[in-house]
């Protein structure tokens, strides 16, 4: 029965076209240097804008750092209309007068608190939330976005629960603190953090990748290790795992598109102790719509790549569209990054979904 649902499904579906708002990227990772032209290309080819997460090394913590980081970005030749949105990196001593430098510049839409030692690169994060208290402070007198890798860092807490623990005894603290502050709780990967979401007032939002959208843990852990799919936070179960299909094919403003795509060189994917990160951005919106359509939902992913992301950091919509066609496509088993490769996820196997001009 199931098997005949999906044929007809499939039949349906096939050569179907999907004409959407062009979307943003509310969550990347470009990194720096010669691989520049490989992340900004991928990342330009029909996102609009992309928030640019600043875990370089060092981290780009001051509005300097961050505008001169802009222009690397845009001399690495993005594709016409592309807009990177910059975003400061969070210390212990990032200064209420820097987050105001970084407002007036116009180019800096947001601050990112890193728990330090939480994720890649975030060694220089924060150690303790309310050293960054008068920043945000400022930040909510100014209008600039917070955004948070949710997850604690003590080493006693499993790794599958750092998200659910952060929620209760750092999250919460903080929007009850900052009743205005606008917080992103980026990349969610638990029905803990949907539900959070769900029931904080309007100024807190959430971003889904499409990796946490296909996959769960087995994916990654049954059958074999696969490097690949390990990213922080780590895939779950797969209850939580629906529960981020349920928010983010509901309709609600509050879920929008962040890819997370972390690119890391294959050799430090594949060795003895890999590092954290998924590269989506080669297929960052053909991926999303195998998870919708998955869904039964394609009707849905609009809203969530288009337009609940704008409309969260107070920005306007896109004005023009991209088309997706319903024809698969073989991913190469590897991509250039700079002088090594990137092992995007779904290497060597199809995915159903292509942008056409
Ligand atoms: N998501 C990841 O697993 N890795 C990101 C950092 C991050 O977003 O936490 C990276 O920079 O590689
Ligand atoms: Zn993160
Ligand atoms: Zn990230």
């Amino acid at each position: 029965m199931i098997g005949q649902i999906q044929q007809w499904k499939t039949a349906m579906t096939s050569n179907q076209t999907l004409t959407i708002t062009r979307p943003d990227d509310w969550h990347v990772h470009l990194r720096d240097g010669d691989v520049l032209k490989d992340t900004v290309r991928d990342i330009s080819r029909y996102m609009g804008r992309a928030i640019i997460m600043p875990n370089l090394v060092p981290p780009a913590t001051c509005t300097e750092t961050a505008l001169s980081y802009r222009d690397r970005i845009m001399a690495a030749g993005p594709k016409a209309g592309f807009e990177p949105l910059m975003v400061l990196y969070l210390t212990d001593n990032t200064t209420p007068e820097e987050i105001r430098k970084a407002k007036a510049s116009g180019h800096v839409f947001a601050a990112k608190l890193y728990p330090a030692g939480a994720t890649t690169n975030s060694d220089s994060g924060v150690t303790d939330i309310e050293n960054v208290y008068p920043a945000l402070e400022a930040m909510q007198e100014v209008g600039m976005l917070l955004l948070i890798h949710g997850e604690v860092t003590d080493s006693s807490i499993d790794i599958f629960d750092r998200e659910k623990v952060f929620i209760e005894t750092k999250l919460a603290k903080i929007v009850d603190t900052f009743p205005s502050l606008k917080i992103v709780l980026e990349h969610i990967t638990t029905k803990d953090a949907v539900e959070f979401v769900q029931s904080a007032p309007d100024n807190v939002a959430a971003t889904i990748t499409a990796h946490h959208l296909l996959y769960n843990r087995n994916h990654m852990l049954a059958g074999g290790i696969r490097p690949h799919y390990y990213c922080l936070p780590i895939l779950k179960r797969n209850i939580h795992q629906q529960a981020l299909i349920d928010a983010a094919t509901s309709g609600s403003k509050k879920f929008f598109l962040g890819t997370d795509s972390a690119p890391h060189a294959k050799d430090k994917k594949e060795a003895a102790c890999g590092c954290a990160g998924a590269y989506t951005a080669h297929a960052a919106i053909e991926l999303y719509a195998e998870a919708f359509e998955d869904a039964g939902a394609l009707d849905k992913l609009e809203g969530f790549a288009s337009f609940f992301g704008p409309d969260f950091y107070g920005l306007p919509r896109n004005q023009d569209t991209i088309t997706l066609q319903k024809s698969a496509w073989q991913v190469p088993e590897s991509y250039p990054l700079g002088d090594t490769n990137v092992v995007p996820i779904k290497a060597g196997s199809t995915i159903d979904w292509q942008v056409v001009e």
